[in-house]
């Protein structure tokens, strides 16, 4: 395999041979979000079920380790209007991966469900039940949710300060490991800040002990409870640079507190476009890109960072001559991870330098990280940041419900395994095998099950 464009002559250690790592890839189903193309004739809904049985299907064919479903409870909204790309929202996750668990077979199963307006007890025995449904390819993405805007929807309501939603998650976590194991054992006694629990499990254990948990939330709360608690982490930093910063910070972590950092997997999340040659594919992202950011969009984004009207402004024209205003309950469905003013000033030097309009900086900005190219380099791109230690594989993002994946899947996929880059048959059976992850507490398992 040639060394790919992005790493020649850059220094970047790439594993080789007996150290060169397996790839890890995962689906994501998309649909509430601007990353979803809509104007594409072949999109289709993102609610009934045959959208979720073909990309889990196609996802499976490609010998994928998992199907990934995010959160979010709201329509997203801005100043009373609902994002004009929210055409609906997300159905409920555990229906939906019990519904896939009955057709399909290996791949794993992964639902994001937050810890700060759910109860420990109900969430342990959702992923044990699903666990024991799909004979274990459950894995729980663990997130705190950003907001009092979802909590609005919870009779514990409203809103935690960010510090606690890492303390509410770190608790919800020890109690739900508790019924996990307690199976048979003494009553589950926890009486902590947040929870008080006298109670008992009623599940043995499921065949993975634990279902596979990841994380996502980038603070450095987020970083720590991830490598305390987590198998894996889903992120943003998927570019090479950032990527192999994050993966080394985060593996550094769960060294730090004695884990085998190989046992937290690091997961970007990613697009891929492909064409027959590089500059289809290019101008294929392109097209994609301008799909994804239309006018409204463009102004709906940076209202969300000045926190106040826009809409008299011209997409197409310079970015808002006016100030932003910061006012967190107004960022509905959104993170802001710094001050306004601060995002506005780097807006506004990056629209300056590059002569781009609020579309054109949307556009920019709107970017994933893109694997772009022939069927061929995207497969080298992925080969190579994994082996240079940016990820240990990724959660693949498409831009259409639900047919997105099947050009990576014809194309891609049999070529990283033809060079014994990315499994060709499924070895094992549970999600944790796939991950080359440990059963907690197999031997305690072993002897109550056996
Ligand atoms: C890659 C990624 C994916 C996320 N997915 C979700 C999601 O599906 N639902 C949700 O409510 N929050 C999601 N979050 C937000 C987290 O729950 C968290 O609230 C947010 O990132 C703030 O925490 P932080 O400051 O640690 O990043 C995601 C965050 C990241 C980084």
């Amino acid at each position: 395999m040639g060394t790919p464009v992005s790493i020649a002559n850059t220094g970047i250690a790439v594993r080789e041979g007996e150290h060169r790592k397996p790839i890890h890839l995962a689906a994501h189903f998309p649909g509430v979000n601007h990353n979803t193309v809509w104007s594409d004739p072949s999109a289709r809904s993102q609610v009934e079920f045959d959208s979720f049985v073909h990309l889990a299907r196609a996802a499976e064919r490609g010998r994928f380790d998992f199907f990934f479903l995010a959160e979010g409870l709201r329509l997203r909204e801005h100043l009373g209007r609902i994002h004009d790309l929210d055409v609906v929202g997300r159905p409920d996750t555990f229906t939906v991966l019990a519904a896939l668990a009955a057709v399909t077979d290996r791949i794993g199963l992964a639902g994001t469900i937050n810890t700060t307006f759910n109860e420990p007890f109900e969430v342990a025995r959702q992923f044990a039940t699903l666990d024991h449904l799909s004979a274990g390819r459950a894995a729980w993405n663990m997130v705190t949710s950003s907001d009092a805007f979802t909590g609005e929807n919870f009779r514990r309501g409203g809103f935690l300060a960010h510090a606690d939603r890492y303390r509410r998650a770190d608790e919800f976590v020890t109690v739900a490991q508790r019924f996990w194991d307690g199976w048979g054992g003494d009553p589950i006694v926890h009486h902590g800040r947040q929870f008080d629990v006298r109670g008992g499990s009623p599940l043995p254990p499921s065949p993975q002990g634990h279902p596979v948990l990841l994380q996502a939330g980038d603070s450095g709360e987020g970083r720590d409870f991830a490598a305390a608690r987590a198998d894996a982490i889903f992120t943003r930093h998927g570019s090479l640079e950032s990527g192999r910063a994050f993966y080394a910070d985060v593996k550094r972590r769960a060294a730090d507190r004695g884990r085998n950092p190989d046992h937290l997997k690091v997961f970007p999340g990613a697009a891929a476009v492909i064409g027959a040659t590089a500059d289809e594919a290019a101008e294929k992202a392109r097209e994609i890109r301008r799909s994804q950011v239309g006018p409204q969009t463009a102004l709906n984004f940076l209202e969300q960072v000045w926190g106040r009207e826009l809409q008299s402004f011209d997409p197409d024209g310079p970015l808002p001559d006016v100030e932003p205003v910061f006012e967190e309950q107004a960022v509905k469905g959104r993170v802001l991870h710094a001050d306004p003013r601060e995002i506005v000033a780097t807006y506004r030097a990056r629209a300056e330098a590059g002569g781009l309009s609020i579309r054109e900086l949307v556009i920019e900005l709107n970017t994933r990280p893109q694997f772009v190219g022939t069927a061929e380099q995207v497969a080298d791109e992925i080969d190579t940041y994994v082996q240079a230690d940016a990820a240990d594989g990724f959660i693949l993002v498409p831009h259409l419900t639900p047919t997105g994946l099947d050009e990576f899947v014809d194309d891609v996929v049999p070529l990283l395994q033809e060079r014994g880059a990315f499994r060709s048959e499924y070895t094992g059976t549970t999600l944790r095998e796939h991950l080359g992850l440990p059963v907690p507490g197999a031997d305690e398992t072993a002897r109550r099950v056996g």
